[in-house]
């Protein structure tokens, strides 16, 4: 649904001193940010205002323009159909793409065999219920329930896939919405956040998601950078908007008042 709320005055003004500094680093969730979440997970994409808003920022002067998403970085490319400067971190951080030379992500034998076990673990749950089924994806695999009309029954669901991925050593569990996900990397979006901060040297880091494991990107900003969570729940982030179409306005106001500074 599309909003004509206007920005809250703190948040405009937050937008406002990042706006002014000469190097950007703005990062974004995908997946209930960029995209409304859907049910069928292949079948989301960008809300068209914000990816326009994406790629009026990702031109502008100063600016770079990262996904920091938990789609594996293939996934995330076609989905969400990035401007080609982006950089962009997969798999919550266990994927990255910061250039041409970036290595791919190779598995150890131990992550490999953590993995195949993720994905026997989670599959092996599946199988007990109608609507459950489960994303394999490079770095692990992930048990979704969205199918699942009766919300209280899919959390069921969900608590026997979190007690088969305590079995699994090499599991690092990543909560979600209608979603249970194991990564067989140590990984995260802050430190995914971290990394982007230290390669581009922003003067001011921005990032927006909605999820649980958004929230340790929120963790790793500092004074000056801008976190707006987006939709309900509790945060660490400094600001809110009540839904992913609310996004393009904060996008374009970074845009506006930079366009108006050049
Ligand atoms: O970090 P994100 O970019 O937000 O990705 C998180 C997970 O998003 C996807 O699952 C979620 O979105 C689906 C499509 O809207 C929805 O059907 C599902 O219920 C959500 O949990 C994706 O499938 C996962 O791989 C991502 O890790």
């Amino acid at each position: 649904m599309e909003t004509d709320m206007p920005l809250a005055p703190d948040l405009d003004a937050a937008l406002r001193e990042f706006s002014g500094r000469d190097s950007l680093l703005v990062c974004l969730d995908f997946d209930g940010c960029v995209a409304e979440l859907v049910a069928d997970a292949d079948s989301a994409r960008p809300i068209p205002a914000n990816a326009q808003a994406i790629n009026r920022l990702a031109e502008l002067r100063g600016v770079t323009l990262a996904y920091v998403s938990g789609r594996p970085l293939d996934t995330l490319r076609s989905l969400a159909e990035p401007p080609t400067d982006a950089l962009l971190f997969g798999s919550h951080g266990a994927e990255r793409w910061l250039g041409p030379d970036s290595p791919g992500l190779e598995l150890n034998n131990d992550q490999a065999a953590g993995r195949r076990e993720v994905l026997r673990s989670l599959e092996a749950v599946a199988a007990e219920h109608d609507g459950a089924w489960v994303e394999h994806k490079p770095a692990g695999g992930a048990i979704h329930v969205r199918h699942i009309p009766d919300l209280a029954y899919g959390e069921e669901v969900l608590d026997e896939a979190r007690s088969a991925l305590a079995m699994v050593d090499q599991a690092h569990v990543k909560e979600g919405k209608q979603i249970v996900e194991a990564v067989v990397v140590q990984s995260s979006k802050g430190e995914a956040i971290e990394e982007l901060r230290e390669l581009s040297s922003p003067e001011a880091v921005f990032f927006a998601g909605d999820d649980v494991t958004d929230e340790h990107g929120f963790a790793v900003l500092r004074a000056g950078d801008v976190g707006v969570k987006v939709g309900p729940g509790e945060t660490k982030a400094g600001f809110r908007i009540s839904e992913p179409s609310a996004l393009a306005e904060v996008l374009n106001r970074i845009a506006e008042l930079r366009e108006q500074a050049a």
